[in-house]
């Protein structure tokens, strides 16, 4: 092989490899979509993993196109579902908002308001939640402004006040509540699902379970249509990504193939001629007779070997621009990517959810004893408060490394939120640290539970490669005094906390 031939197929696969890295970068980017919208699709997750899988393990781009159409497919179900979700939700809405019709006593501008946004969000198009989403937040004021709405007028003269009152109560709080549980179906609104429940629970009236079902109805709403959004803006751009990653596997598939069979013919035609050219001087009778058939055969075979060098040019400057445009498309795509998951995980601590262990926060926690405090403060039933930390957790950090004691932390997580009852409310406070808010129990029996909670963890099988690590907890904890407040309280179970950590780590202490 000549010195030039040598470079080009040397050129070529530079370029194939460079090709195969920006394939690779796509699928990454394919795989953190994955991540991002994990658990909002159960086929869909099921459909990327297979892609990943099969990214994997493909040896030709060709056995990689079931994967991806299968998961278009189930992108396109998953729109489709997102699509009636809005659909229900703006029917429950409209339920919720009707019901509200039926209101004695409501004054008549706020009527004619209601019935306007009513009839707004009848008309606007299903699939546009931005439009839906500003007439439903005009329908939380006037519910607010029903309730607490005073005087009786025109249409209900006769009312009084309080029978107002009890009449929208007793009317709409159960329409409410089963609008709400409807409304809290999709994945995204468990977590908030979970706490209106615990708060409707131990809510003292009628009029606060009416309180947190309207403040419940505003944060579903605003986090659905949030979510809904950016879901749909990842479906899209998924939906490119795919269709990139298709159109360029298809591409260089069909060219190579095409150059492959023109490079075998102009290869077989330079044999024929070296064949021939062998033959002919075999035959030749006299040295000028040679000379002129050398000659021919020679420039015939230069001339093929030319087409073939200009082909394989031709191939390697197609595949160069290709690989041009993919780096330039996938710049683009993994800054969106940045965006959105930076987006995804700013709107989960908004709404009061840790991102590592997808517990509640510490924002949450701060909102959550400042309501039990308040609760407590009206009807003295005991309330405690438990720190947990866990033990030499540096360490962890030091010799595994971070990743190892990010995991540690979910699992601990998990099994401090297995071991709790349903009324407990634990919260990932910060670093290693975690707090639970115990109700309507007494401290002598708040002990036994938390030493469960230790002993739970201290038998989690935990293993890195293969060896065995010891993982254990301290508490401390705590209950309302009538001094208190939800400081001092703190700050007293941080003290048995302190008191654990110093008389010898996985244990748990009572400070009174
Ligand atoms: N991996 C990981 N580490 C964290 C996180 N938040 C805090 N940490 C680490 O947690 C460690 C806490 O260490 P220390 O406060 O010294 O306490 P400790 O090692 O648990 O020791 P004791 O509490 O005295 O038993 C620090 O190394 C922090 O960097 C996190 O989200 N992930």
């Amino acid at each position: 092989m000549t010195d030039k031939s040598i470079s080009e197929v040397i050129k070529l696969r530079e370029i194939n490899t460079r090709i195969e890295t920006n394939l690779s970068s796509t699928f990454k980017v394919i795989d953190r979509f994955g991540v991002i919208l994990k658990g909002n699709h159960k086929e869909l997750d099921h459909k990327l993993a297979e892609l990943r899988k099969g990214i994997k393990k493909a040896e030709d781009s060709s056995e990689l196109e079931p994967f991806i159409t299968a998961t278009n497919q189930s992108l396109k179900s998953f729109e489709v579902e997102f699509a009636n979700s809005l659909r229900e939700l703006k029917s429950d809405v409209l339920e919720i908002g009707e019901s509200l019709q039926s209101t004695k006593g409501m004054d008549s501008t706020v009527r004619r308001n209601l019935r306007m946004i009513l009839n707004k969000i009848k008309s606007t198009d299903s699939s546009i939640i931005t439009e839906i989403q500003p007439n439903i937040a005009n329908l939380m004021k006037l519910l607010v402004a029903v309730k607490f709405s005073d005087v009786a007028n025109e249409d209900a003269p006769n009312d009084e006040p309080n029978n107002i009152a009890e009449t929208f109560n007793s009317n709409m709080m159960q329409s409410l509540v089963s609008g709400l549980i409807k409304l809290s179906k999709s994945d995204v609104i468990k977590p908030s699902l979970d706490t209106f429940s615990d708060r409707i629970k131990i809510a003292d009236s009628e009029d606060q379970k009416l309180d947190i079902c309207l403040s419940f109805f505003e944060d579903v709403v605003g986090r659905f249509s949030e979510e809904f959004s950016q879901t749909q803006r990842l479906i899209l751009n998924i939906n490119k990504a795919l269709a990139d990653v298709h159109a360029t596997l298809l591409d260089s598939l069909k060219s190579s193939k095409n150059y492959d069979k023109q490079l075998k013919s102009l290869n077989s035609q330079i044999d024929k001629q070296i064949k021939e050219l062998s033959d002919s001087t075999n035959s030749a009778t006299s040295l000028s007779d040679l000379q002129v058939v050398i000659d021919k055969k020679l420039s015939v075979i230069n001339t093929s070997i030319r087409k073939r060098d200009d082909i394989e040019q031709e191939r390697s400057d197609k595949l160069q621009s290709a690989l041009n445009a993919m780096e330039a498309k996938l710049g683009g795509l993994e800054q969106r990517t940045d965006y959105y998951r930076n987006k995804w995980l700013e709107e989960k601590v908004r709404n009061g959810i840790d991102t590592l262990t997808s517990l509640p926060n510490r924002g949450a926690y701060d909102n959550r004893i400042q309501e039990e405090y308040q609760r407590w403060l009206r009807q003295p039933q005991p309330l405690s408060i438990a720190v947990i930390d866990i033990d030499h957790f540096k360490k962890i950090n030091d010799n595994y490394g971070h990743s190892v004691g990010d995991k540690t932390l979910k699992i601990v997580a998990n099994t401090l939120k297995k071991s709790l009852r349903k009324t407990d409310f634990l919260a990932r406070y910060g670093g290693e640290e975690f707090v639970v808010i115990m109700v309507n129990s007494d401290p002598s029996k708040v002990a036994e539970p938390l030493e469960n909670l230790r002993k739970a963890v201290e038998k989690i099988p935990f293993k890195v490669k293969d060896t065995p690590l010891n993982i254990t907890i301290s508490i401390g904890f705590t209950a309302f005094l009538a001094a208190d407040n939800v400081h001092t309280a703190f700050d007293r179970a941080d003290k048995a906390l302190y008191e654990a950590k110093h008389t010898g780590r996985n244990r748990v202490c009572y400070k009174k």
